[in-house]
């Protein structure tokens, strides 16, 4: 049988973890937005220890924009000028923290972790705190879902991006109880406060919204200063806006440095692009913000081919061999075709009966091409009705329909977290309504597909170009 897994996000209980986040507003309400004199004090931190762009003629200064804080250019910029460069020696990285006092203890701990922990220690030190001017500017709580209280979250029930928040929530409530046990309580000369779980999602959060990687996680940084720049959608320059270079020829300091992707006047704000390929749901979770354009609404399915598929080794042989794997997750975006691997997948996956002869050895080099095309009726059949149920069955879980999101979205002063829970459920409605619209068109076309056994004829010559067969006799 055809496995279609969690197409549709299981329906999560809202917030099942120890921490309500209603205490996560309150503790975030506990501390303040950064004022101007914190930010005062980041700048002459920043001009001390020698960030470049903080000398006398600084490209740009840190200030109060409508996104919080930003980067504001002091001259005109052209496009391409370097705004900002942050030696090494400012950055928060794996390396601080292995030359901090708690190095010792955070070998073998994920990079974001030790960092994570890292930074509520130096923060629980207060004024104390060679980083306190820097973790002073740091804002207590962005947008981002996984800082939504119950009620906010109970906006975006039955949408992926409430499974992808549970289950970071989760992950990080797992990470946290780990280094609780076995880095920060048997530490507790090194950890004089108490860290709670709360704090490590604010790490979290804060990480996920501001460090700068290259790399799977891997070579995670905050850089101060550069981490004040904001995104504008306006920018659609695909190169990275930032670089890590060494400064000078004899110097082996490091240098991180970033560029203005276009022209800017004095007094406006830098911007750069965050990340093309991220959709309205990858933003809201990480960043707390989305986009109008609607091709940034996205839905993704997850295909699998299941263990008790009668054929599954030699199914998982063949999608190996094609770049894919038992599970594969396809990203639809609004607007754009389906991803080109997606129903080959979704032929092999319920790929059964009479068919099953394509994965047979002989064929294994060609298959592939085959099931770029309609292997069966019965097969393109099966994938029509597989992909349609899953779109119904995940559209039964919204409790609201994209016009009655299209309406309240046509009010302007909708809160911000609202505004962008119904913009991301009204995106993933749409996807799905297209996806169930492309394949409501092809099971309608059932009859007049060409399947493998016919183009197999025509290319032995034995079928005419109408379909007709050609007998011996009609020579
Ligand atoms: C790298 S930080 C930028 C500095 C940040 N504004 C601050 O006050 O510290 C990323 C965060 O800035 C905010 N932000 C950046 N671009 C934004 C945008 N276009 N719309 C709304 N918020 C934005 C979001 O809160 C996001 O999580």
């Amino acid at each position: 049988s055809l496995l279609l897994a969690n197409c549709k996000p299981s329906p999560l209980p809202v917030l099942n973890i120890g921490c309500s986040s209603r205490r996560i507003s309150t503790a975030a309400a506990q501390r303040d937005p950064p004022s101007e004199a914190a930010v005062d004090d980041f700048w002459r931190w920043l001009c001390e220890r020698g960030a470049v762009a903080a000398s006398s003629a600084a490209t740009v200064k840190p200030g109060f924009v409508p996104e919080g804080l930003g980067l504001v250019a002091q001259r005109d910029l052209t496009r391409n000028e370097v705004v900002v460069e942050v030696p090494k020696r400012l950055w928060i990285d794996s390396d601080t923290v292995v030359a901090s006092e708690i190095g010792r203890l955070c070998t073998g701990l994920k990079p974001w972790v030790s960092i994570a922990l890292f930074l509520l220690r130096e923060r629980a030190l207060g004024t104390a705190s060679p980083w306190h001017p820097y973790l002073d500017i740091l804002p207590p709580t962005t947008n981002s879902t996984i800082f939504w209280s119950e009620e906010e979250l109970s906006e975006i029930e039955g949408t992926q991006l409430l499974s992808t928040t549970m289950g970071a929530k989760e992950y990080v409530e797992s990470e946290f109880v780990k280094a609780e046990a076995e880095v920060i309580l048997p530490n507790k000369h090194l950890f004089p406060s108490a860290i709670t779980s709360l704090d490590f999602l604010w790490a979290f959060g804060m990480l996920r919204s501001r460090a700068f990687s290259h790399g799977r996680g891997e070579n995670l940084a905050l850089v101060p200063l550069a981490d004040l720049i904001n995104h504008s959608s306006s920018i659609t320059q695909e190169d990275s806006s930032w670089e890590i270079k060494g400064k000078g020829i004899f110097s082996r300091e490091l240098m991180f440095s970033l560029r203005t992707p276009v022209h800017v006047k004095s007094g406006e704000q830098v911007y750069i692009q965050y990340d093309i390929a991220k959709s309205n749901a990858d933003l809201a979770f990480d960043y707390g913000f989305v986009e109008q354009r609607p091709d940034w609404d996205a839905y993704t399915f997850t295909l699998e081919i299941g263990e008790s598929d009668p054929f599954y080794g030699d199914k998982l042989d063949i999608a190996e061999s094609n770049g894919l794997d038992e599970t594969a997750y396809f990203d639809i975006a609004l607007g754009c075709p389906l991803p080109p691997l997606m129903l080959p997948y979704l032929r092999l996956v319920a790929l059964g009966g009479a068919d099953t002869f394509l994965l047979e050895s002989v064929f294994r080099n060609t298959i592939w091409g085959h099931l770029e095309l309609p292997v069966s009726r019965a097969n393109e059949e099966a994938i029509c009705h597989v992909v349609r149920q899953a779109c119904k069955s995940a559209f039964s879980v919204y409790h609201t329909t994209v016009e009655e999101d299209e309406k309240l979205m046509e009010g302007d002063n909708l809160d911000e977290r609202l505004r962008i829970a119904v913009c991301v459920r009204a995106g993933e409605k749409k996807v799905l309504q297209q996806i169930d619209g492309a394949f409501r068109e092809r099971e309608s076309e059932l009859d007049i597909l060409e399947y493998y056994h016919e183009r197999r004829l025509k290319d032995l010559g034995l079928v005419g170009q109408q379909g007709e067969i050609i007998f011996w006799e009609s020579k």
